[in-house]
């Protein structure tokens, strides 16, 4: 492993598929352009509507994502991860799944998302995400990248359970990819502090992709797609805009950092 480029995209994806497709390539380019080797895109970066619509969509949303995951990965040599997109499981149910392709084209890692964002905020807001979304029953998984480090997947709600991020960071996880769409209101007080706490307690990377804006209907996302290094500095921030938080991974960064916090050799319960 030497030390490399990751870009965590941000968008504003809307109720049509072509249209986000086409914003996610605009920015993977960007990011490519920029020497990005390693690229995340957000979760919903494909289709972010309305439960019916995705329900409805979600066999043309499954395929196509994958297919366009795997297409650019390959086109740009790059490994890419898909931060979050609707897979059927059952007429009335999908998984959110996030996937992680390649430079040759192929899945490495595949992960459901296992903690659902079923939440009444105190905004008036009311979020039930099982109510289309099956949870994943698996922890998530690792990919182990010889050029990359030891990738580990999650996805947005989930960055509130840090037992999955020590369970990833036990089979020697390097760089974390955390894609959201974190709701504007929680977003303000908890986003940025959430990543950053599970970067520093683990001492890993974070890659961190995000939405950010105005939807549809009410729906409206925090933005600040970010990348953290493993003692907790914000490495680059997205701002409020759609675009690409570019910055470099370094595996003596990751280990200096380890030898100045060793607090992942000094656990006492697990
Ligand atoms: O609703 C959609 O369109 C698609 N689903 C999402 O965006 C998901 C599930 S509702 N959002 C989150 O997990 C936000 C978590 C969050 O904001 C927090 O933990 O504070």
């Amino acid at each position: 492993m030497k030390p490399y480029l990751a870009a965590a995209i941000q968008m504003t994806s809307v109720p049509d598929l072509e249209k986000n497709l086409i914003q996610a390539e605009e920015f993977i380019e960007l990011a490519v352009r920029r020497g990005a080797e390693l690229i995340g895109l957000p979760e919903n970066f494909s289709f972010m509507g309305t439960e019916e619509e995705k329900l409805q969509l979600a066999e043309t949303i499954a395929h196509k994502s994958e297919k366009f995951l795997k297409t650019m990965a390959q086109r740009f040599q790059v490994t890419l991860l898909g931060g979050g997109f609707p897979v059927p499981v059952s007429d009335r149910k999908v998984y959110n799944t996030a996937l992680l392709i390649d430079p040759t084209g192929t899945e490495v890692a595949r992960y459901e998302k296992v903690h659902l964002f079923d939440v009444n905020l105190p905004d008036g807001n009311t979020y039930w995400e099982s109510n289309t979304v099956q949870s994943g029953t698996q922890l998530p998984p690792t990919y182990a990248s010889e050029a990359l480090g030891t990738l580990g997947i999650s996805v947005c709600y989930d960055v509130r359970f840090p037992e999955l991020y020590r369970h990833l960071s036990l089979k020697n996880t390097d760089v974390f990819f955390i894609p959201a769409a974190f709701t504007a209101y929680t977003g303000k007080d908890h986003w940025q502090v959430l990543v950053q706490a599970r970067a520093i307690e683990n001492t890993c990377y974070a890659i961190a992709p995000a939405q950010t804006g105005r939807h549809y209907a009410m729906r409206q996302t925090h933005g600040h797609a970010m990348i953290v290094d493993p003692w907790g500095v914000i490495l680059a921030d997205a701002g409020d805009r759609p675009g690409v938080a570019i910055a470099e991974i370094d595996p003596f960064r990751l280990e200096q950092v380890r030898r100045q916090m060793p607090c992942l050799q000094h656990r006492v319960f697990n």
